[in-house]
């Protein structure tokens, strides 16, 4: 269950990149997100040994919808990978942290105006069309900006692949891409390629979030190679770069089982070069877009333990003080997690438990049914491989402020987000002038 940096200190407390997990808590309060620097490199390293070291045309894209901040964006061009946003948000966010704009790939399935003019005017290094609305403003667009940018065409492919059904995205029924199955992907190309104001390049397709089976990359290999071909005999036309997409799953409990990722890169990578042969198209470089094999188990939230309910015979409710604002996943996706607590670490696991958050919903609960050491008020709870889709999915649900983040390494924790006060939360409320007096006026029912 410990993995990274993590290990237990001689007070039998948990302690990450160095960092006793509970004075953390106690420095920067919880819930607190807390990133483990060194795993986050090695993930990314990762990558990059198994898709790009042997292939130098081939491009990682961390996909910063898992966990983005502007320090993220720092270590994430330091370990030479490139950058996926899908917003202008992100998009702004990487260009602040001074991201180079020829590695960041623009995605999204309904781009604004805004958002497309954004990345014209920064010269960003792809843009991923997504329909047939998206390709023609883009070009008209970049006709009146005088730019020619880089684009892919997202292809659905129609893979069911083996995961939950919100984060699939490469079947048929699917909101993303044009599919390829009824021929618009191919009209998609011919038309693209016939435009003067965009330079399509490449391909893209994603199968969906949290996979294991290597089967479903084959499929997907599979098919848009074949496609590829196709490609070459109906257009003549021979494509360069072709994106997998990210999807790659990681260990949230012991019931998952990943496979390293140079394993994982090398069958892919060796699955490509195959068809590539037997079909007789030319090797594309290829490109992937991780998020939460780069980010996930490099998190960690710690929560402080309040209130407790035993319903005898039932279940034991243990609140912590933050949950679906912080973490929406088990609510969202029935998501689990394993958690150690912090402060005893070393104790036998002797009760079975229920961590809930302390939102207004019933559906608010972070892991259901978790064998802990026995929990008192005050115990600082760590929820393990929380760095994807924990912090970049917050709310402000309640009106509770979003927790800080830390970033740790060698026995130093720096703050890379600070946490919402609640000023920050009534920061953007706006009483209109007629309503000021109100509190004069008592309304008389
Ligand atoms: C197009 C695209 N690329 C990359 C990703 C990253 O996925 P993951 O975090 O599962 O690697 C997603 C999310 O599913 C996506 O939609
Ligand atoms: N947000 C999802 C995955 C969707 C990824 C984005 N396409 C999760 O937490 O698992």
């Amino acid at each position: 269950m410990l993995h990274g940096t993590m290990r237990i200190n001689s007070k039998g407390h948990l302690e990450i990149g160095g960092c006793d997990t509970v004075a953390l808590a106690k420095k920067f309060g919880t819930p607190l997100y807390v990133i483990d620097e060194e795993l986050l490199r090695q993930n990314c390293r990762a990558f990059y040994n198994g898709f790009k070291r042997d292939y130098p045309g081939n491009e990682v894209i961390y996909a910063s919808k898992a966990f983005m901040t502007m320090a993220i964006c720092k270590i994430i061009e330091e370990e030479n990978l490139g950058l996926d946003v899908v917003s202008g948000g992100e998009l702004y966010t990487a260009l602040k942290a001074g991201f180079p704009p020829e590695k960041i790939y623009f995605h999204g399935n309904n781009k604004s105006r805004e958002e497309l003019i954004m990345a014209l005017e920064n010269d960003i290094g792809k843009i991923i069309v997504d329909n047939w609305h998206e390709l023609n403003m883009l070009n008209e667009l970049a006709r009146k900006m005088n730019k020619v940018p880089n684009i892919y065409i997202r292809v659905s492919p129609g893979i069911e692949a083996h995961t939950h059904q919100y984060v699939k995205t490469g079947q048929i029924d699917s909101k993303f891409g044009f599919p390829l199955f009824n021929g618009d992907a191919m009209r998609a190309i011919e038309y693209a390629l016939t435009l003067k104001n965009v330079n399509l390049v490449g391909l893209h397709s994603h199968i969906g979030s949290q996979i294991f089976d290597s089967y479903s990359y084959k499929a997907e290999i599979e098919i848009m190679m074949n496609f590829i071909k196709l490609i070459k005999e109906f257009l003549g036309w021979e494509v360069e770069e072709l994106d997998l997409g990210g999807g790659f799953g990681i260990a949230y409990t012991e019931e998952d089982d990943p496979q390293p990722i140079e394993k994982i890169a090398h069958e892919m990578m060796q699955s490509v070069k195959e068809y590539s042969v037997s079909l007789n198209v030319k090797m594309p470089k290829i490109i992937v877009e991780p998020g939460r094999s780069i980010i996930g188990n490099a998190g960690t939230t710690l929560y402080t333990v309040g209130a407790i309910k035993e319903i005898p015979g039932i279940r034991k409710y243990v609140a912590v003080d933050g949950g679906m604002s912080d973490n929406i996943r088990t609510a969202l996706y029935g998501a689990k997690y394993e958690a150690i607590v912090a402060n005893k670490a070393r104790l036998p696991r002797v009760e079975k438990v229920s961590i809930a958050g302390k939102l207004c919903e019933s559906g608010d609960m972070l892991i259901w049914d978790i064998l802990l050491p026995e929990i008192e008020e005050g115990d600082i709870l760590a929820v393990l491989s929380t760095g994807a889709y924990n912090y970049s999915m917050a709310s402000n649900y309640n009106r509770l402020p979003r927790p800080a983040a830390v970033l740790v390494s060698n026995g130093q924790a720096d703050v890379i987000v600070e946490r919402e006060t609640y000023e920050d939360l009534v920061r953007k409320d706006v009483i209109p002038e007629r309503l000021l007096s109100v509190k004069r006026k008592i309304v008389n029912y």
